[in-house]
């Protein structure tokens, strides 16, 4: 670590803090990330998901790991600096976005995605802070939970932040994939064009009630698979109509409109693929420059984002089953194979180009306790990122209290569970239209109690 003169701590997460810093050698800036967990031996730190994951990405959409330190039992990922993150830009934002911005981003994003998935791995937390902004370039950070496509089900422990967790994850499947990360970027990009949270539930079972209140509750035809998982664990879904999304993001294009709503698809089969994504009219205005093409001042002007429409659809096929209306029509194939790893090392500096790693989730485990998500932006709330995973009777009782008889009539949002505080509360019409571009009359907050 002496080779890197230490600035200032920019961020405080779960596993670690994160400081800018800049290389002695080089000049280079850098962000450090201090893994709060001791580490012992290289063979635990090679076990890291984050290092497993990120070592073998190479994506100008995705955060660069450059090295990985341990000294003195401590552990110190070193990956390429960036500005901010997208929660940050969100916060202190005095008008929305136009949708040009968020369509820059979001296209930059599902590029990154797309590799991600490609390349055999999903992301399973993301979030806007954890999509890191510098310039007009956007890249996907933190694999802290990123798990590879063929690794073995059940999936037991922790997934995602609450308000960006998909639906299969909050009922408990066991069986996961990519489209967990679709999900998580309809919300994403709801909340871009809003400034505020889409479904800010407040507990898991409130997190189910506030999808069902924006997107309907879902029915047998819909997603059959979706009911069996809620009477396997004994919960029963609000009957809620659900709103038109325009109604909750007004002035918003028939474009995004339509692609925020296959994101939040309730069956993870008919949500996009990053790829379909990336085709879908919302991006037509997007062009790409292939890596090859580009010179410096091409990548000041475009982001390295680029859709490359057509040489990422040669590249990789659909990795997932499922379709949807507005996008091409689907081979449903299976996941694609994740590429195999190569030799293993340990020594004091892990080059971030051929080592091997296995798999370890402890610290995921250990780590994560139930808190309320929101925090102020900086702080040391690392648990209330997270929730815990409990076991099926658990998960039944807490979401059976929350239940909605299923012989009611349908009905908007009739009693809510209470929410503590956020920025949501299952109404309609309460964001300010787009022409207006003015700051939403409620503050943007992150701050849940309870
Ligand atoms: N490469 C980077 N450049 C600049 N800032 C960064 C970088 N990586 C992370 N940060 C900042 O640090 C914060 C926490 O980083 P990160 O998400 O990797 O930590 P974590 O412990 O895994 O957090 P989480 O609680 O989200 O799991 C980010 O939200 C971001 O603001």
């Amino acid at each position: 670590m002496e080779r890197y003169k230490v600035i200032k701590e920019v961020g405080n997460g779960t596993f670690g803090s994160v400081w800018r810093a800049i290389s002695k050698q080089s000049g280079e800036v850098v962000a450090i990330k201090k893994m709060k967990k001791k580490y012992y031996s290289w063979e635990e730190c090679i076990n890291l998901r984050e290092v497993k994951s990120l070592r073998k990405m190479n994506h100008p959409n995705v955060v660069k790991l450059k090295e990985v330190i341990r000294e003195n039992d401590i552990l110190y990922f070193v990956f390429e600096y960036m500005e901010c993150n997208l929660y940050q830009l969100m916060k202190d934002r005095g008008k929305l976005f136009s949708e040009a911005e968020v369509r820059n981003w979001c296209f930059q994003v599902f590029q990154g995605l797309a590799y991600i998935h490609q390349r055999g791995y999903f992301h399973r937390d993301l979030k806007p802070e954890n999509l890191l902004v510098s310039k007009d370039i956007i890249k996907i950070a933190d694999f802290g939970l990123a798990r590879e496509i063929n690794s073995q089900p059940p999936f037991t422990e922790y997934v995602s932040t609450r308000w960006y967790r998909a639906p299969e994850v909050l009922l408990q499947s066991p069986t996961y994939g990519p489209p967990v990360d679709m999900w998580a970027m309809g919300a994403i990009m709801a909340e871009l064009l809003t400034l505020r949270p889409l479904f800010p539930g407040s507990s898991e079972a409130d997190e189910i009630y506030k999808i069902c209140c924006v997107i309907g509750s879902p029915t047998k035809s819909e997603w059959s698979e979706g009911l069996e998982l809620a009477s396997a664990i004994n919960y029963q879904f609000p009957q809620v109509a659900g709103v038109h999304l325009s109604a909750l993001i007004p002035g918003i294009s028939d474009d995004a409109l339509d692609l925020i709503i296959s994101l939040c698809s309730w069956n993870p089969c008919k949500r996009p693929t990053a790829l379909e994504a990336l085709q879908h009219s919302f991006f037509q205005s997007c062009f790409y420059v292939p890596p090859s093409l580009r010179t410096k001042a091409a990548i000041a002007r475009t982001p390295p984002s680029a859709g490359t429409r057509g040489s990422l659809e040669q590249n990789c096929g659909r990795r997932y089953p499922g379709s949807l209306s507005n996008s091409k029509p689907t081979n449903s194939s299976s996941y694609a194979k994740p590429q195999a790893s190569v030799g293993a090392g340990v020594q004091r500096k892990l080059d971030m180009s051929n080592q091997d790693v296995t798999k370890n989730d402890k610290n995921l485990k250990n780590s994560v306790k139930q808190q309320p998500r929101y925090r102020p932006p900086g702080t040391n709330g690392p648990t209330g990122n997270l929730e815990k995973t409990r076991g099926v009777s658990d998960a039944a009782e807490k979401l059976s209290n929350m239940t909605v008889g299923s012989g009611r009539p349908l009905a908007k949002a009739s009693a809510p569970p209470p929410m503590k505080a956020g920025g949501w509360h299952g109404q309609p019409n309460m964001f300010l239209g787009r022409s207006q571009e003015a700051i939403p009359r409620r503050p943007y907050i992150r701050k849940v109690a309870g």
